[in-house]
């Protein structure tokens, strides 16, 4: 990834893309306290749009406060740095890395000395689980790792650290030939995906897992509004594993995941093993969405 053409901004200016380094003894490198996000931007048919710009935003801002780190940019500063870092690189789509993070100037696990750093990159990203994985849905299985105890990682920042446990998860069953990896969480109740959010549907009803120990995706707050625009009844309920085993269909969503069908899990096929007909209709019209063709989210979108 560090050797491409293109600019990142970087603490206030955008910087040629090989430029844009770190020493070795940064903070967040070693102790792992740094806060991201994931956003993308979709061509649209009046240009370039990023989806959800301030919700991401505030997000980020949110991580860091919950983890004591006073970002140096305000929120407008840091959406319009995005919106920079898209017109500079000529992007047309593509995903956003806002990343802020300790530096360099001091080591020891205490971050008092430490400066907040920020960084935001962007390059074309497609289908995060395989465009194979968005038609005809993908396999998971159910990790041995668990998801974080909501006393141990915060569940509502997205902590560069929690993806220790996703990185777990994933490489444990992509080893075995699965697209993507469940996590469970302390309880052995249902959390998410190693990246992502899951939705299950039985009997014409849209459920979550109960949210606990989750990140509160933000495709997923967007899904949840298709679903109750399609009429469709949404219900946050904890779940176990087996209900999804028996469940009609199941689908992950995430910026980098988008709307993903899952047609299998540890080995039971969900519903017809493929993506369902409430799905598809959901994916349907998040594509519509996120690419412009629906006036009626209009406000979702920020134009670069
Ligand atoms: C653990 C987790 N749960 C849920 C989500 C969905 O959140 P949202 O993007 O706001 O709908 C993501 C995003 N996963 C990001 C990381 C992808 C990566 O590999 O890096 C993403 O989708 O950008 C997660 O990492």
């Amino acid at each position: 990834m560090a050797d491409r053409d293109g600019f990142i901004w970087q603490d206030g200016k955008l910087v040629p893309w090989r430029e844009a380094t770190t020493h070795v003894l940064t903070h967040s490198l070693h102790y792992g306290l740094s806060v991201f996000e994931g956003v993308r931007a979709y061509k649209t048919a009046k240009g370039t749009a990023i989806f959800r710009l301030p919700e991401h935003t505030q997000r980020l801002i949110n991580s860091g406060k919950i983890y004591m780190m006073d970002i140096p940019f305000s929120k407008e500063e840091l959406m319009e740095a995005q919106l920079e870092v898209v017109r500079a690189n000529k992007l047309e789509s593509c995903y956003l890395r806002p990343i802020a993070f300790y530096g360099s100037e001091k080591m020891g696990i205490s971050t008092r000395g430490a400066r907040v750093h920020v960084a935001i990159a962007a390059w074309p990203w497609g289908a995060y689980l395989g465009e194979e994985g968005l038609e005809k849905g993908i396999r998971v299985r159910t990790s041995s790792f668990a998801r974080q105890h909501v006393n141990v990682t915060m569940a509502r920042a997205k902590l560069a650290s929690t993806y220790a446990n996703s990185i777990l998860a994933n490489l444990e069953v992509t080893q075995d030939g699965y697209d993507e990896a469940l996590l469970l969480d302390t309880q052995g109740f249902v959390a998410e995906g190693a990246g992502e959010n899951l939705f299950v549907i039985k009997d014409g009803v849209v459920y979550e897992p109960e949210i606990a120990s989750a990140l509160t995706g933000i495709t997923r707050d967007s899904v949840i509004n298709v679903v109750r625009e399609l009429g469709l009844r949404f219900e946050s309920r904890r779940m176990t594993r087996d209900d999804i085993y028996i469940a009609d269909e199941a689908f992950f969503t995430g910026t980098a995941a988008e709307v993903t069908p899952i047609r299998e899990l540890d080995n039971r096929t969900i519903g017809a093993g493929k993506r369902g007909p409430i799905t598809e209709k959901i994916q349907a019209r998040f594509f519509d969405i996120v690419n412009g063709r629906a006036p009626e989210y209009e406000r979702w979108l920020s134009f670069i």
